[in-house]
């Protein structure tokens, strides 16, 4: 080809919040390398960035559908997503290119005076919105007390700096990409508070005809995490549960072996539901089913409905 068609720039979307362009900064930074083409960002508002009514509320992919609108509509060549927001069907005409390495899973507690979960007084506000970490939180029988925020994370601490809240629960990812893991007062165990799924990982999406693109993109990819995550997503879609359930799932892979945690429980904490699953790498999406029937069985069901 031309060499202006080599130095044809390639189109990355992101939402504009300061932390969808940190994590697509630095997707954009390994597609220039593994390309050798410039990539441009392109922000696109999506619906969930306009609104500020609760996520449950405004739906499945209120961050997502814009960017793919933008994608689809050749607006832009690549998009990258937060995982965890993305609906767990698959979108017609797109292709998930990469999953690259994640980032820490874990969910983290950001509370006033530096105190972690243990020195929080009874009664304590701690703002989260979303079902499955309100859910576990109950379950530490401590007598928090949820108070529901959206919002950006920056919004989200700063109502900790402010004393309105005693402290958030946010995901250490998202503090990681924004340079503020250092305001972290504690890691919650996942065997504590199970992170969502494919909390942590980024997915990057380009169309299925550009194939040459997904094929560069490719290069971006990290196959364990994409394991893990595929796992993590199959328990989700199996239980017929959304991002906005209260399911957590974390996978590891390790030494061949892919891991899987999952957890149902019921909005008051009062009852849980746990169990592990293993298998391999090639079989993450069987791993993630099988572990979904399995909590079914356990009665999984009559959980995800009284939190329906
Ligand atoms: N639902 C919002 C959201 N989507 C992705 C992240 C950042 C962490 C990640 O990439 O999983 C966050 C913020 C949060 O949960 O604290």
């Amino acid at each position: 080809m031309t060499g202006s068609s080599a130095a044809r720039p390639i189109r990355l979307g992101t939402r504009g919040s300061a932390l969808a362009v940190a994590q697509s900064s630095q997707v954009a930074e390994a597609l220039r390398a593994a390309s050798g083409r410039p990539v441009e960002l392109v922000e696109v508002v999506t619906t969930g960035d306009r609104s500020a009514a609760p996520v449950q509320r405004l739906g499945v992919g209120v961050f997502v559908s814009a960017l793919r609108d933008a994608l689809l509509g050749r607006e832009i060549d690549v998009a990258v997503h937060s995982y965890k927001d993305l609906p767990t069907e698959p979108a017609t005409g797109l292709v998930i290119a990469a999953v690259p390495e994640r980032a820490d899973p874990r969910d983290v507690l950001v509370a006033a005076g530096g105190v972690g979960l243990a020195k929080l007084p009874v009664g304590a506000r701690i703002g989260t919105g979303a079902p499955r970490r309100m859910a576990q939180l109950n379950a530490l029988g401590a007598g928090l007390t949820c108070v529901p925020i959206r919002g950006n994370v920056d919004t989200r601490l700063r109502k900790v700096e402010s004393g309105e809240l005693d402290a958030v629960v946010v995901a250490a990812a998202g503090l990681q990409r924004l340079g503020r893991l250092t305001e972290v007062t504690e890691f919650l165990d996942p065997d504590v508070v199970l992170p969502a799924p494919a909390q942590g990982a980024l997915a990057v999406e380009c169309r299925v005809t550009d194939a040459e693109l997904t094929a560069t993109v490719r290069a971006l990819d990290h196959p364990a995490t994409r394991a893990a995550v595929l796992a993590e997503r199959a328990l989700l879609a199996t239980l017929e549960a959304g991002c906005s359930a209260p399911v957590g799932g974390y996978a590891t892979v390790m030494n061949g072996v892919l891991s899987l945690r999952g957890v149902v429980v019921t909005l008051d904490g009062s009852t849980s539901i746990r169990r592990l699953g293993t298998g391999t790498p090639a079989d993450a999406e069987s791993v993630g089913r099988r572990l979904a029937a399995e909590l079914l069985d356990a009665g999984a069901d009559s959980l995800l409905e009284s939190a329906r």
